[in-house]
């Protein structure tokens, strides 16, 4: 049965693109599954001098196409409530606290609160420090923040954040936002690891040969220049989602599925991830910064992008951890804006036979494969293990044959949007699927060498193609070292 969820939301930033193109549709999903039912309420806040009738007519904007009738989405509607207040100042937080707690009693929330910052991150410690001095806290329910990437830009600044957070909240309150931990396929890690004795078993340097994590997008930087010319994909997409997904990877086998548990596993992880020298970074890891296409512009001539900008639009690395497990093994990372299509997938490549007794002698032209066990987590959601197989026929031919599954497209609908789970995963105080302090603190770490490194030294911009894999340095660093990556652009 559907367990009702009982909170008050206060949305920072509730006129902004992420509330209304996520967050409202994820939390109406919530309510039309009956997560949310009569006892909630949301207080939209931001500066625009908005009402609360003009609120409602964009909350039911931002869902229009998932309501079944007029009426669902107008009884939604009807528990959002907005106050124009600037965060900075300060003597306007009591106007909230009088709306929360009128929302509390009227909805019966029962003092649970949920504070989320969608709004630039600079504004988060100060929003934090005034939720506490100006008393928004209850003291009857749950109070909980949660924050929205990015945090910090590098490991000096997240700390000043995270200490001025946890100045208001305990760890255990904050909920920090990683959308692609929301994501089918990245929870699926767990369980195809731990549910499965034939892949944990051999999940390790043993049987491993490397790893690789794909992240490609096509879009370019789009409107977003402002935020991405100062971020650049190390900071935008490593730091976070692949040092996540490489940490479910990586980790030993949590004692129980708890958040707490999982988190002492991860953090483990990362901190047996090698920190590079300058040296080290520079030899294994690679940027790019895209050209212009048949239509679109250099990356350098997008709108607002800084004439000459350095930022780099394409990030390829290979990372190394030095314990028991993992030893040897490398983990390719790669992503980037306009590459040649857009998903995410994970390629763990197994060691081939020792001895290949096929190629001898000479009963075959063709060599083993090494099994490759992809997990793909967009756009299809499914997971392939490639095996050898004998080709039917009179001789003896080996040739890689595929096992897979792939959701089919009615369970594709079950599967929840990522903001839809984590804000229902909040409510549920389940910070699973979040970022520790610690998770962030370790990959922090291990960034800024490489960032220190490109701020230093002047790249060759630009140098790659819209619509290919980025540049070849990034097939050079699999060369190098005898591999290639699994998914190639056919020649
Ligand atoms: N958009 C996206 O796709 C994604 C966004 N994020 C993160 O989500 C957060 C929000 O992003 P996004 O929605 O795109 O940003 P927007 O710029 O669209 O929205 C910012 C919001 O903050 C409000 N705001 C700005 N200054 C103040 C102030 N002084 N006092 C009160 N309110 C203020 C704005 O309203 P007003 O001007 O009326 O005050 C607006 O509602 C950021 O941390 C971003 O990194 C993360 C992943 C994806
Ligand atoms: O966090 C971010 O992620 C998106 C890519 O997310 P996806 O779910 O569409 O794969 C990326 O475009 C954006 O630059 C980054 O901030």
């Amino acid at each position: 049965m559907t367990k009702e969820n009982i909170a008050i939301f206060t949305f920072f930033g509730a006129t902004g693109d992420l509330a209304k193109r996520k967050l409202y549709p994820s939390l109406f999903k919530l309510y039309q599954k009956g997560y949310l039912k009569e006892r909630f309420g949301v207080l939209g806040t931001s500066r625009a001098d908005w009402s609360t009738d003009q609120f409602k007519d964009a909350v039911k904007e931002s869902i229009s196409g998932l309501e079944n009738s007029a009426a669902e989405a107008e009884k939604f509607a009807s528990h959002f409530e907005y106050v124009a207040h600037d965060v900075t100042d300060q003597a306007h937080y009591s106007a909230l606290n009088d709306a929360i707690k009128g929302l509390d009693e009227k909805f019966e929330a029962q003092g649970n609160r949920v504070f989320y910052l969608s709004m630039a991150p600079n504004f988060f410690g100060e929003i934090a420090l005034n939720i506490k001095s100006q008393g928004l806290i209850s003291d009857n329910g749950y109070n909980r923040l949660v924050i929205e990437k990015p945090f910090g830009r590098d490991y000096e600044s997240a700390k000043k954040l995270n200490d001025e957070l946890t100045s208001t909240f305990n760890e255990d309150q904050i909920f920090r936002i990683d959308h692609y931990l929301g994501k089918e396929m990245i929870q699926n890690i767990e369980a195809l690891r731990f549910g499965n004795t034939i892949i944990e078993s051999l999940w390790n340097n043993r049987y491993i040969d490397n790893v690789q994590i794909t992240l490609s997008e096509s879009l370019g930087v789009e409107e977003r220049a402002s935020y991405y010319d100062t971020s650049g994909a190390l900071r935008d997409m490593v730091q976070n989602h692949i040092m996540q997904i490489i940490s479910q990877l990586a980790m030993e086998q949590p004692v129980a599925f708890t958040d707490a548990d999982v988190r002492v596993e991860k953090v483990k992880a990362l901190r047996s991830l090698r920190v590079y020298s300058a040296v080290e970074a520079a030899s294994n890891f690679v940027r790019g910064q895209y050209s212009a296409g048949e239509t679109g512009n250099d990356y350098r001539d997008e709108d607002g992008v800084p004439e000459g900008s350095n930022n780099e639009t394409f990030v390829a690395g290979k990372l190394l951890f030095d314990n028991y497990r993992w030893s040897g093994v490398p983990f390719y990372i790669r992503t980037g804006k306009k590459l040649a299509d857009k998903f995410t997938r994970i390629d763990v490549v197994f060691k081939k036979p020792l001895i290949d007794i096929f190629a001898f002698p000479q009963q075959s032209d063709a060599a083993l494969s090494a099994n490759v066990l992809t997990i793909y987590v967009e756009p299809k959601s499914g997971f392939a293990l490639t095996v050898n197989a004998k080709s039917a026929g009179q001789g003896f031919e080996t040739e890689p044959v595929n096992l897979d599954f792939f959701q089919d497209a009615e369970s594709e609908k079950e599967v929840p949007e990522p903001y839809e789970r984590l804000m229902h995963d909040a409510m549920e105080g389940n910070s699973t699927n979040f970022a520790s302090w610690s998770e962030v603190a370790y990959a922090w770490k291990f960034v800024d060498v490489i960032r220190r490194l490109w701020n230093i030294e002047d790249p060759q911009f630009p140098n790659y193609r819209p619509g290919t894999m980025g540049p070849k340095a990034s097939d050079e660093l699999l060369e190098r070292d005898g591999r290639s990556w699994v998914y190639k652009l056919e020649k």
